[in-house]
């Protein structure tokens, strides 16, 4: 093939020396490649960074010695310009001499940037899956988490507390007269109300319990623990917390139903709570109702 048409040829191709790697032919495409011209460059590796050397003298070498030829292996080219390209090699040992080698060169910079642009594209998709699935599980005026989320925890969380032999609580909560505020003062100090009271339940329960906003102005938390009165202490301190609290200047109150069990399932201690908290209202409010089935 002749120099012209090997200067077509829309890669860089070079052949070296199998010692020492001396360059006994450039085509056009390599010298523009490596921004060098034949009078510039006369060892190809003198134009490899250090770890791009290291990868032609134990693997790039071995391998042509051993199999005659090597393909897309990537190394790095320094530029006199300072300039480091990406670089797509294949290579081939002369079959029948073995004094000289064959090298097809073509930039891997594009490819780079591809797989860059693959990777943060990837990031970004997990990051709005991520947020999406925040969104669909939380309560936006509380932060807390929503109705559905919460019921899907809660029947997780019952599985894995009788796999350890934990007693586990529901314990739902509502706020007193809550449309007395809302009639006296307006939504606008309802809503923060409704945020402080998800606030304040935030702030005192355990990182493990769950916590949620499941209706209007009633909240519900999930939790499990190794001693069965702990929801009712737990459910006391939260009336002492409430009744000390100042929310919007107002003297908020609550009350709560909780049911504590080690075997039942959700939608029993769902209903349970559910009873205690309208026994709790209608024995006078700011007051709770457990029971613990045996
Ligand atoms: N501001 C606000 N009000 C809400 C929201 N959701 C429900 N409400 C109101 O909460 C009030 C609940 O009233 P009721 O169910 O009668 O209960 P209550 O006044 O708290 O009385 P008891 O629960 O019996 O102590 C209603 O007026 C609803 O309109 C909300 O997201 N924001």
């Amino acid at each position: 093939m002749s120099k012209v048409q090997l200067d077509n040829f829309p890669i860089g191709l070079v052949v070296t020396t199998a010692e020492g790697h001396a360059v006994l032919h450039g085509n056009k495409d390599f010298y523009r490649l490596c921004q060098q011209t034949p009078q510039s460059l006369s060892l190809l590796t003198s134009i490899l960074t250090p770890a791009s050397k290291i990868i032609v003298e134990s693997f790039v070498m071995p391998l042509l010695l051993h199999e005659g030829h090597c393909s897309e292996i990537q190394l790095t080219i320094n530029t006199p310009s300072g300039d480091k390209i990406p670089v797509l090699v294949n290579a081939l040992m002369h079959s029948a001499e073995k004094d000289s080698i064959y090298w097809a060169i073509s930039s891997a910079q594009k490819r780079d940037d591809l797989y860059q642009e693959l990777i943060n594209l990837r990031n970004d998709l997990e990051d709005k899956a991520e947020r999406l699935k925040q969104l669909s599980e939380t309560d936006e005026l509380t932060k807390l988490l929503n109705r559905r989320a919460f019921v899907a925890d809660a029947r997780t969380m019952i599985k894995q507390a009788k796999r350890n032999n934990l007693s586990y609580s529901f314990m739902m909560l509502d706020i007193d007269h809550f449309k007395h505020i809302n009639d006296q003062l307006g939504h606008f100090v309802g809503d923060k109300v409704i945020a402080d009271v998800g606030a304040l339940l935030k702030k005192y329960c355990r990182e493990n319990d769950l916590t949620a906003r499941i209706g209007g102005e009633e909240f519900a938390i999930f939790s499990t623990s190794n001693a069965t009165d702990s929801a009712s202490q737990f459910a006391e301190k939260l009336l002492k917390v409430f009744s000390s609290e100042d929310i919007q200047g107002l003297n908020v109150t609550v009350s709560i139903g909780v049911a504590t069990s080690l075997s039942d399932d959700f939608d029993t201690l769902y209903k349970t709570a559910d009873r205690l908290l309208y026994q709790a209202k209608k024995n006078g409010r700011n007051q709770f109702c457990a029971h613990f089935f045996t």
